[in-house]
């Protein structure tokens, strides 16, 4: 069975619950997010799916590998991009490879072309017999990307992946993700930089120990709206009217800008009336989408305690 299938997933570290009850699907050539603030338990849930921790309830399967049998097979088709990439310094970059390889019984001639496209790839080619204690902290991110993806696994892990990368080497970085989806993998992302998962993913779950939601992220949008309003001057000084409305939006003020939560699509003319009647000129006001970081923190807020 490929993919990933979770089912009442949990994990209590003593008294402590990190995860509990947690339940998705994930198809091959999907890139999932998992997203949630520090703590959440997204590192436990990753590391129990890579055969890393036991679960102390439920079950799941990774490419059909149940996550609570023998560790070997499972991790031989994983593939694990952790925040600190533990490499060895004094070791070049073909060395800190070739010691991947062998943990994993690989055969480097067999490998050897894979990493070299991959180094070439992000960037690293001519690079390989310099040791990895003079590497940039990009270079060092992008090592350990080529080290994750050295043995072709089918589901790869990936935390903050373009954490410390420039521009070019995140977008790089970027489009090979979405090409190894492409090719039938599965990829989970976890990151606090929601633009990217914005970019990469198209469904996501929110974890906040269990899960707090999951879907689509233009679902999760949906589940509310927002109205941009441009005014004359400061923007700042309406908010108190608009307060007083029935429905008491949110509202988010920066500049001659109004970002006005709406719960409804039929409020947004009672908003523009409110702002004329409070004296405001306004210049325009468009209905938009959410951003993911507002639903993201929305759901944050609504799942506390
Ligand atoms: N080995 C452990 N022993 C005891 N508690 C642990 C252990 N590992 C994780 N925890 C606890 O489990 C909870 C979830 O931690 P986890 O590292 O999975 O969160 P996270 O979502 O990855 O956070 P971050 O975004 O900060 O990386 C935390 O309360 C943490 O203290």
């Amino acid at each position: 069975m490929s993919g990933i299938h979770v089912e009442g997933l949990g994990k209590r570290f003593g008294d402590r619950v990190a995860v509990e009850a947690l339940s998705f699907h994930v198809r091959p050539g999907e890139v999932f997010g998992l997203l949630g603030p520090n703590g959440a338990g997204k590192t436990t849930t990753v590391r129990m799916l890579t055969g890393l921790l036991r679960p102390t309830e439920g079950e799941a399967t990774v490419w059909g590998h149940r996550v609570d049998g023998d560790g070997e097979p499972l991790r031989k088709v994983v593939g694990l991009l952790t925040e600190q990439p533990g490499l060895y310094d004094r070791l070049t970059a073909r060395q800190n490879l070739r010691f991947f390889m062998k943990l994993h019984e690989l055969d480097e001639a067999a490998v050897w072309p894979r990493a070299q496209h991959y180094l070439a790839r992000f960037g690293l080619g001519g690079r390989e017999e310099e040791p990895v204690g003079g590497f940039s902290k990009g270079m060092r991110q992008k090592l350990a990307i080529v080290r994750t993806l050295v043995h072709d696994p089918k589901v790869i892990f990936l935390d903050e992946p373009t954490s410390g990368l420039d521009p070019e080497s995140a977008r790089t970085v970027r489009d090979a993700v979405a090409e190894l989806a492409s090719e039938g993998r599965t990829i989970i992302l976890c990151s606090h930089n929601l633009a990217e998962v914005e970019r990469l993913c198209e469904r996501v779950a929110v974890v906040k120990r269990r899960l707090l939601a999951i879907g689509p992220i233009r679902e999760l949008r949906h589940a509310g709206q927002a109205l941009e309003v441009r005014v004359e001057g400061e923007a700042e000084r309406f908010r108190d009217a608009l307060a007083q409305l029935p429905f008491a939006p949110n509202v988010l003020a920066e500049g001659p800008r109004l970002r006005v939560m709406l719960a409804e699509d039929a409020h947004a003319p009672d908003v523009v009336a409110c702002l004329v009647g409070a004296g405001a000129r306004v210049h325009s006001a468009v209905p938009t989408q959410r951003p993911l970081e507002e639903v993201y923190l929305e759901l944050l807020r609504e799942g506390r305690g």
